[in-house]
């Protein structure tokens, strides 16, 4: 039975070979920062209150004034394409049809143009800065020619981080058939079959540019760390200001200082990141650095919190600490592996049907009724420890 995100992800781990999961599900080093994610929700229990009229329930919400039927955003994630054919394509449509919102990442198997063909507005584009600024002017032309919203600038990725599982698994783009994976890949033929209808097993967006080389596999971090410009700052803001009309949103902001640098450079929103936990480790858990950036920021560009979003609770304590929506990442792309764009449509109703019913229990109806009152953070120790590296956090032990 599939009734929470757990039942989505052992779904997907069994649907694909270990390396694309894995790919999917680790974190950086010793998965400190991927694992105070989940735990750091941990810190934040509720105060309920009771005898409310809570018979109607309302979590629409606004985000960068477009209206949403729940305050959840679809993150971007490279290679999603992998976990389904045209799996860009069907996570967009599942996040329209339930009044979300779809993120598609600079290095996604379908294009660009794919995305907006066959997925009803809106759309945001999440850039990479590539050394090649004839590249990069070109991805944000496209982005805003097809029809997308918003630019979403994720900087934290000046150098890819550190993900051993795929390195120890040769995780390569497009996935190549080793000694060491092949019977792994043998288990999954039905993966493979449904892969043959996929488009292309490679970035889509760069097949014309050259950046790419056409027959040979990359590694990801090698790809990347050789495209990607690690010299952006923020007087690039102004140069995409340049290029880009529409809203701008920073997503990887950590703490209070860089969320008022981006208010100043005048970004119109703004995502509390560490990646999912898959790029500096030891960084905190991003709800627990939430309230700094919202105390920071002081209503001047919307906040939303990614990373670590397994149940609508979280979603809820998240709203309560200032964010206007959530992103999620991996809770998606366990959904797509595990049933494409229906799949996808399930983890939305999942998680917003948990947001419903918690706002009953706690006794705030609305969003708009949430802030701190509605959490007791006094309770817990106020540290969250390790508990285990990245590794032992796929085994289940964590
Ligand atoms: C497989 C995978 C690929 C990702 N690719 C990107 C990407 O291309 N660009 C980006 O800004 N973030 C990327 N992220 C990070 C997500 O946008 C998001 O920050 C993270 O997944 C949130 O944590 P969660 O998975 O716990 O929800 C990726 C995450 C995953 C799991
Ligand atoms: C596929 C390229 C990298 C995507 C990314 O940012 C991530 O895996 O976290």
């Amino acid at each position: 039975m599939l009734i929470n995100i757990e039942d989505l992800r052992q779904r997907a781990r069994r649907r694909l070979p270990k390396a694309v999961f894995e790919y999917v599900e680790s974190g950086a080093e010793d998965g400190y920062t991927l694992n105070a994610n989940r735990r750091g929700f941990e810190r934040y229990l509720f105060r309920a209150r009771s005898l409310v009229d809570v018979s109607a329930r309302d979590q629409s919400t606004t985000v960068l004034g477009q209206k949403l039927s729940t305050p959840l955003i679809l993150g971007p994630t490279g290679l999603a394409g992998l976990l389904a054919p045209w799996g860009e394509v069907l996570a967009a449509k599942a996040a329209a049809s339930r009044g979300s919102l779809f993120t598609l990442s600079t290095m996604s198997i379908c294009t660009i143009e794919e995305v907006a063909a066959a997925a009803p507005p809106p759309l945001w584009f999440q850039l990479y800065v590539w050394k090649d600024r004839g590249i990069t002017r070109s991805l944000v032309e496209r982005a805003r020619a097809a029809g997308y919203h918003a630019l979403c600038l994720t900087v934290d990725v000046p150098e890819m981080g550190n993900r051993e599982l795929d390195r120890r698994n040769g995780f390569s783009v497009p996935p190549r058939l080793t000694f060491t994976n092949v019977l792994d890949i043998f288990r999954h033929l039905g993966w493979v079959l449904r892969m043959s209808s996929s488009p292309r097993a490679t970035f889509g967006n760069f097949i014309d540019t050259g950046s790419l080389a056409k027959k040979d596999a990359v590694s990801v971090a090698g790809f990347t760390n050789r495209q990607f410009d690690p010299s952006i700052s923020w007087k690039d803001l102004e140069w995409l200001r340049s290029i880009w009309p529409g809203p701008v949103v920073l997503k990887g902001i950590s703490c209070a200082e860089d969320a008022r640098l981006a208010v100043e450079h005048g970004v119109e929103a703004l995502i509390v990141s560490n990646h999912g936990g898959r790029q500096l480790d030891f960084l905190p858990a991003a709800i627990d650095v939430l309230p700094e950036v919202v105390d920071a920021v002081q209503g001047r560009a919307e906040v939303i919190l990614d990373g670590g979003i397994r149940r609508g609770s979280d979603v809820v304590k998240a709203i309560a600490l200032g964010a206007r929506a959530c992103m999620i990442g991996r809770p998606f792309l366990y959904g797509l592996a595990a049933n494409g764009q229906a799949g996808v449509e399930l983890t939305l109703d999942i998680l917003s049907k948990e947001i419903d019913r918690t706002l009953a229990l706690i006794g705030r109806p609305r969003l708009s009724e949430l802030d701190r009152s509605a959490l007791r953070m006094d309770l817990l120790p106020s540290t969250t420890e390790p508990r285990a590296p990245a590794l032992r956090v796929l085994d289940g032990a964590a």
